[in-house]
């Protein structure tokens, strides 16, 4: 039969080895339930091992040690050597096997096409109409042309309708006039736009005969394709170093009284006629589906961001030996101690949580991307709503769990050798990019407080905010159901945003009547708005949880993923308790009833924490940890590591002579005085 745990091999360290023998489920048959199928977790390891036999593609030397300038050409050698081998290596229709391969060869750090994958392409996908197709988008599939999203401008990133750079219709020549009238209307941060990209959809605001239509997309030419200058009336280049992502050129872009042609404006929803007609689209926000596209796939890219800091903080607390519990054994690994268990687990449930959340995200979008193909929008709404929660709070508790994964490892956390710093920051970068948290989080309230007003109403509401309408216990009977009958929580659950989303509500209400304008009543429960968006995201992250391990068939595999949904209820449970006991839906009583299943389920998880975090299959190539290497080898790679310092050169560095020489000579003279 074979070990359970697929990564175990010869050589590997023994204590690595023990954790994996005692795996109770096969880990590549949870590696079909993190990526959707079989066949997906195959073709990820057939990736990575095709990947592994071209020496080109290996990293020249770890990323830490590289200068922004060496990561930037690095990830521009790389996508090269791709190019010739793309086809051979991946289904290039596939965007899972694609976004594979970017992080083995790439990882996170960014390349010149990633914004060109990740939003150019699908916005001409979604906005261009055929001809427009047929000029760009086929271009921009066979990387004749690299392209960009250029949106954000310096002043202006999370209110588009008041974006400064206008897109001015002149009627006489059949052209739009693209304006960049101040310092703050630049575009400022759109990826790739700094040196990479040649084209860019550039977001501007749109006016005909001096009426102000809102933010529309342009495709604009930046640099001739030849030689790579600027074309005239552009300006662009780098906005500098970011906390991380350092391979990608985020960018400026100034565009000075720049003429292109009518048909520039992506139009399959919305025209400008020859004559400044103005058609407007089947529904207002059509225009904004580059960003619903990106919204919609974090969830997975950040449960995957989430994994990879978790596989290396268990994997090297299995082999991080320190401290005792029974003083007459020798030391423990890390992992024994129950505070590390709770800094760890409730993470990989979590991860796990974002990546079957992700896929139910993933599906909604693609049924309503189709359905607007044909001019249907009505479920766009739902989408805007839950992509907007889900991005907000799966991005936060992202990076609170990267942050406790670091903080787990000690010191050697701290190391960039553990790679974790990259990693966080390329992630926190979430929180802020597709819509600022607390704007997306508000967002998903104005959806709220349409439900909640309808139930006022007496009407029914259903789907995403069904349980608006449905009966309520007074109580919970959460320990008064049998074990894995896992309704009483997530009625709980239910319960909970309820209360908070009727509380917002009725505050909203309440100020309204008194004659507040609508827009201070809202500012002044906006912190209300957001809990009850947080609360309502996190019920549907553990509907979508317990669903999926209600449809596994395997026994072993639901089995271990049970265990993780009975750590993730009770964990979660316990973070948002304090609105259940406010009005007496849990006691005291029922407080420790969580807690201590809580606790059970950290007992229950620890034999299989290594597989848990093995099974999504990472590996060494696309994780760039010393820590987190899977055959568990830390200490001698860590030193071999340092090495790669350019500081260990030469052992005396030109700064003794020229400053610490000085300095201890004359500490020297003077102590003598
Ligand atoms: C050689 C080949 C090699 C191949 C290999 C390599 C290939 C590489 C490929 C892939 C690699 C992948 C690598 C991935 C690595 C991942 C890591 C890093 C990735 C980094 C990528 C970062 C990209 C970031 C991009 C951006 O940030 S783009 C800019 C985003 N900006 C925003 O999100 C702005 C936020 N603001 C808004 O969205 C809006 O302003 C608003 C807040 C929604 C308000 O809009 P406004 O028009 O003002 O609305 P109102 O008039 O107030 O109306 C509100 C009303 O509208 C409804 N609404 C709003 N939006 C929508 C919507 N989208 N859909 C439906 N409805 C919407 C809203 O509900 C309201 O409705 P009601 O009035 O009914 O309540
Ligand atoms: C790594 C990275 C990559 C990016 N890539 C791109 C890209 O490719 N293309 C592109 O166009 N842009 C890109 N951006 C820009 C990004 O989309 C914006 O920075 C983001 O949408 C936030 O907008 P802002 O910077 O204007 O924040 P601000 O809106 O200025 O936020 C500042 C504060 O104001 C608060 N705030 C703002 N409005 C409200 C409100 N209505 N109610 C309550 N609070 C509010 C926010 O919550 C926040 O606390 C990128 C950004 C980053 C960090």
């Amino acid at each position: 039969m074979g070990n359970l745990n697929k990564e175990i091999r010869d050589g590997d360290h023994p204590d690595i080895t023990e954790e994996r023998l005692k795996s109770t489920f096969d880990t590549h048959k949870m590696a079909a339930q993190i990526y959707n199928s079989q066949r997906a977790a195959d073709r990820r390891n057939e990736i990575t091992s095709a990947v592994l036999k071209i020496p080109e593609l290996q990293d020249i030397k770890p990323l830490p040690f590289l200068s922004r300038e060496e990561k930037v050409e690095e990830a521009a050698r790389k996508i090269g050597i791709l190019s010739e081998h793309l086809y051979d290596l991946v289904n290039v229709n596939d965007g899972a096997e694609l976004y594979h391969l970017n992080n083995v060869v790439i990882g996170g750090e960014g390349n010149p096409l990633a914004l060109h994958g990740v939003m150019f392409i699908p916005v001409l996908q979604a906005q261009a109409t055929d001809e427009q197709k047929k000029k760009w988008l086929y271009r921009a599939m066979k990387r004749e042309i690299i392209g960009t999203y250029a949106q954000t401008e310096m002043g202006h990133g999370s209110n588009l309708r008041k974006l400064e750079t206008t897109a001015t219709y002149d009627k006489a020549t059949e052209e739009f006039v693209l304006n960049s009238p101040t310092t703050t209307s630049m575009k400022w941060w759109p990826g790739n736009l700094g040196k990479s990209t040649n084209y860019a959809v550039v977001v501007a605001t749109l006016i005909i005969n001096e009426k102000d239509y809102g933010p529309h997309s342009f495709m604009v030419q930046l640099r001739d394709e030849n030689t790579h200058k600027p074309l005239p009336n552009i300006e662009v280049g780098d906005i500098g170093p970011k906390m991380a992502y350092n391979a990608t050129d985020n960018g400026f872009l100034k565009l000075n009284h720049l003429r292109i042609p009518r048909t520039n404006m992506l139009m399959k929803h919305v025209k400008v006629e020859k004559d400044g007609t103005y058609i407007k689209p089947p529904h207002a926000k059509m225009s904004y589906s580059a960003m619903v596209h990106v919204r919609a796939h974090m969830n997975n890219t950040m449960a995957y961001f989430l994994a990879s800091s978790l596989t290396i903080a268990v994997r090297y607390s299995s082999i991080r030996r320190q401290g005792h519990i029974n003083p007459k054994e020798p030391e423990v690994k890390v992992l024994e101690y129950q505070t590390q268990q709770h800094r760890l687990f409730p993470h990989i449930a979590r991860a796990y949580a974002f990546s079957f959340a992700g896929a139910e995200t993933v599906r909604l979008y693609e049924k309503v991307k189709k359905d607007m193909e044909s001019g249907e929008t009505e479920l766009m709404a739902d989408l805007h709503a839950l992509t907007s929660g889900l991005k907000s709070v799966v991005t936060y508790l992202t990076m609170q769990g990267i942050e406790q994964a670091r903080q787990s490892c000690g010191g050697h956390g701290y190391s960039m050798a553990s790679y974790i710093s990259e990693i966080y920051g390329i992630a926190i970068g979430g929180c802020t990019y597709e819509g600022e948290n607390m704007v997306m989080l508000l967002q998903l309230a104005r959806y709220l407080m349409k439900a909640a007003k309808a139930v006022k109403e007496g009407k029914k509401v259903e789907g995403l905010v069904g349980y608006l309408s449905a009966p309520d216990n007074r109580h919970s009977l959460i320990d008064r159901t049998p074990e894995k009958s896992y309704d009483t929580y997530l009625k709980t659950f239910e319960h909970i945003a309820r209360q908070q989303i009727f509380r917002a509500f009725d505050k909203l209400e309440k100020m309204l009547t008194s004659g507040l304008p609508h827009s201070e009543a809202w500012n002044k429960c906006s912190v209300e708005l957001t809990r009850a968006s947080r609360l309502h995201t996190r019920l549907f992250i553990a509907q979508a949880f317990a669903r999926r391990v209600h449809d596994v068939v395997d026994f072993h595999i639901k089995e271990a993923l049970d265990d993780l949904l009975h750590l993730h209820l009770n964990y979660e449970l316990l973070d948002v308790a304090s609105y259940a006991l406010e009005d007496g839906h849990l006691c005291g009583e029922q407080m420790n009833f969580i807690r201590s299943e809580l606790y059970r389920s950290l007992g229950k998880i620890r034999p299989n924490a290594v597989s848990y975090v093995d099974a999504w299959e990472l590996s060494d190539m696309e994780l760039r940890s010393v820590l987190g290497r899977r055959d568990g080898h830390v200490y001698e790679n860590l030193y071999k590591w340092a090495q790669n310092s350019s500081l260990n050169r030469t052992d005396v560095l030109p700064v003794f002579e020229k400053y610490l020489k000085p300095l201890m000579m004359s500490a020297r003279k003077n102590s003598k005085l």
